[in-house]
């Protein structure tokens, strides 16, 4: 791909941040890359990565040639960011994220960017690991993955087209869904998956026998609790970011678990194999449309 992108400036050099840069560079999407986060320790590391040719010092000046700004924090973060950044856009400068849940994200953009809000595209990319950190950052993370735009009504189609064109440079399948359509649907497939796996390893964590039970743990409890070692603060704001969707599925889930519960009692084994094969013929319908 010719270089679609003269300069790109990142917030936020981890796993995501610096996934995108990687993957630019590897398409030859992007001349340079300019990197800003709360650790110096980290963004030179990420310098000496190769996934930043610089570590920004002064905002104004970074962002106003820049061709696309990514934000690439927490949820948490991206309000502040987003009024640092505002008034020093370049008029051709677009501003794009990956935040985990979209409604507030967009709400944090329109209480911040005041008249530069048509220059900001938001996106969510549907790819991750439970790593954080530039040293997890890879070139082929978003490739074959999806990449969601929830596209703004004052975005010009131009504007869309070109953060499209950026994640497409990634290798990404890039899809559209309106904000709230993508917080209830993560909230179902992402974020209550989080939930309950941070809560079964937690309570482990409080019992005395811990030791002896995750001394016999095997790929069973490896598959469910994977999650369970990501961010504790990306995953603490996603949670209060989304919490009406996430408390709805939460809800759900414990009407499940209550069904399960009673049948159990029961000794119901007609019920439990019911629900176990219901289950398992979606699960295994869906892990051959996705090749795994
Ligand atoms: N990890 C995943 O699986 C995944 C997948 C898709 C989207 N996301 C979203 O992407 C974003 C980043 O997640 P990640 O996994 O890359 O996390 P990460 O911890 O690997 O990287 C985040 C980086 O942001 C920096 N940072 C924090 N506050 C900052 C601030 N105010 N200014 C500048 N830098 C700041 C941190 O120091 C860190 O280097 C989050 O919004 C998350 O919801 C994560
Ligand atoms: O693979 C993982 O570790 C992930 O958690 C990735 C995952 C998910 O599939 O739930 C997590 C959060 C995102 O916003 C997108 C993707």
């Amino acid at each position: 791909m010719a270089q679609s992108f003269k300069k790109i400036v990142i917030f936020g050099v981890g796993l995501i941040g610096g996934s995108f840069a990687l993957a630019l560079r590897k398409a030859h999407a992007v001349s340079e890359v300019v990197g800003f986060g709360r650790s110096a320790a980290t963004l030179e590391q990420a310098r000496q990565l190769g996934i930043i040719d610089r570590i920004g010092e002064d905002v104004a000046c970074e962002v106003a040639d820049a061709d696309l700004v990514l934000l690439a924090t927490p949820v948490g973060q991206m309000a502040e960011l987003m009024a640092r950044i505002s008034p020093h856009l370049g008029a051709h400068t677009l501003v794009t994220d990956g935040g985990s849940t979209k409604g507030d994200v967009v709400a944090a953009a329109r209480a911040n960017m005041g008249g530069r809000i048509s220059q900001f595209v938001p996106a969510h990319p549907i790819a991750g690991a439970e790593k954080s950190g530039a040293a997890a950052a890879m070139a082929d993370l978003y490739v074959g993955k999806k990449v969601v735009l929830t596209p703004l009504p004052e975005n010009s189609n131009e504007s869309v087209a070109r953060v499209r064109l950026a994640w497409e440079a990634c290798d990404a399948v890039v899809s559209e869904l309106t904000a709230e359509q993508h917080d209830a649907v993560f909230a179902a497939v992402s974020h209550l998956p989080h939930l309950l796996s941070f809560a079964l390893v937690h309570d482990l964590a409080q019992r005395d026998d811990r030791d002896l039970l995750l001394s016999f743990a095997a790929s069973g409890f490896r598959d469910f609790t994977r999650i369970a070692a990501s961010s504790p603060e990306m995953w603490r704001d996603i949670s209060l970011a989304n919490r009406e969707a996430l408390l709805r599925e939460l809800q759900a889930y414990i009407g499940e678990l209550t069904m399960m519960s009673s049948a159990l009692e029961a000794g119901d084994a007609a019920r439990l194999e019911q629900i176990f094969r219901t289950a398992r013929e979606l699960r295994a319908g869906w892990a051959e449309r996705q090749g795994q």
